[in-house]
């Protein structure tokens, strides 16, 4: 398989902290990848070292089977990243910057910056300074998408708009990604978002993958059986390795097991004196994602906002 983005052993340290970890990621042609993570994962650390904006450590990074770094300019040209914090020139209009990206970009498509322009009502003559946050968002993707990159990097691109406009949005991406084949990775912490759009997920934890590969494959690893009649997990299925959490319930008990288990699960549950079990597949991904962290040791405890004799 030829990979369009293959990081192999990744490591990034920064100010000597290492921000990635022996990350290895593929993503195939035409594709559409998602990375998640928590706060401070590592995910605008991976894309930028996907888009040549700073090398990695350790490790090798190809894109379009060419080594990418810093100094790869030519790749550059079909390589895009749009993120928030890369800031645009402030005293430009709408017009004019898009001038200079035609001139800058070799690929550069007018018509489909005529259209993308007129389907997102970006306002030509206004300075950039002049342009919200989302509206700036929406400036940056469709810049990108008319430099006819080849390979698109997107980190949170939804941060920031409303939902009717981050609805037309993703439309206007996946129609795009559809028409021209651009291989797509979206680093995000919108996971309803993530589950509709992408083909292929990555959770990063603290620089290290926890889980890659095929989203429908990840999501169907997982089963979740609700267990009338137990209260406490079976000493018979303590330490087995299908179970992977369980948790009372108001009925009885919840059990996540890896789906390939969940037959022996079942039946060691009955066997244990459960008078009922319900199982579910498709755990929607924010749960699986829970989850995920969960195991890695990952808890945020409430923080209580009040202090003591303000309430
Ligand atoms: N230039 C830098 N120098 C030192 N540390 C950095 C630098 N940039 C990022 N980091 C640290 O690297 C880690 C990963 O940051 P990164 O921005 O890649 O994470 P992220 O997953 O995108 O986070 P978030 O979801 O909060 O945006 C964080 O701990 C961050 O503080």
């Amino acid at each position: 398989m030829q990979w369009v983005v293959e990081a192999r052993s990744l490591t990034k340290t920064l100010d000597g902290r290492m921000v990635l970890e022996n990350v290895t990621i593929t993503v195939p042609p035409g594709t559409i990848h998602a990375v998640a993570g928590a706060n401070g994962a590592g995910k605008t650390t991976l894309l930028r070292i996907f888009a040549g904006l700073y090398d990695a450590s350790a490790g090798e990074c190809r894109v379009l089977a060419e080594r990418m770094h810093t100094g790869a300019t030519a790749l550059r040209q079909r390589v895009h990243l749009v993120a928030a914090d890369l800031t645009l020139p402030r005293g430009m209009t709408v017009a004019e910057y898009a001038r200079y990206a035609s001139l800058l970009y070799e690929r550069w498509d007018p018509e489909r910056w005529r259209r993308l322009r007129e389907a997102l009502e970006l306002p030509l003559r206004r300075p950039l300074r002049h342009l919200s946050y989302g509206m700036q968002m929406q400036l940056r993707l469709a810049l990108a998408l008319s430099a006819r990159p080849e390979v698109l990097l997107l980190d949170e691109p939804t941060v920031g708009l409303d939902p009717v406009v981050r609805r037309q949005f993703l439309q206007l991406l996946l129609e795009e990604a559809a028409a021209s084949g651009v291989t797509i990775v979206v680093a995000s912490h919108q996971l309803d978002e993530l589950e509709r759009m992408a083909d292929h997920l990555t959770v990063l934890y603290r620089g290290r993958v926890v889980v890659t590969g095929s989203l429908d494959e990840l999501k169907q690893s997982l089963v979740r059986l609700t267990v009338r009649g137990l209260r406490a997990l079976p000493d018979a299925l303590a330490g087995h390795p299908g179970v992977w959490t369980w948790s009372p319930a108001r009925v009885g008990l919840t059990v996540m097991v890896r789906a390939q288990a969940a037959g022996d699960v079942t039946a060691a549950l009955r066997t244990a004196g459960a008078e009922q079990i319900v199982e579910e597949q498709d755990i929607p991904l924010d749960e699986l994602f829970r989850l995920w962290m969960e195991r890695e040791g990952y808890r945020r405890d409430t923080v209580a906002l009040a202090s003591r004799g303000d309430v």
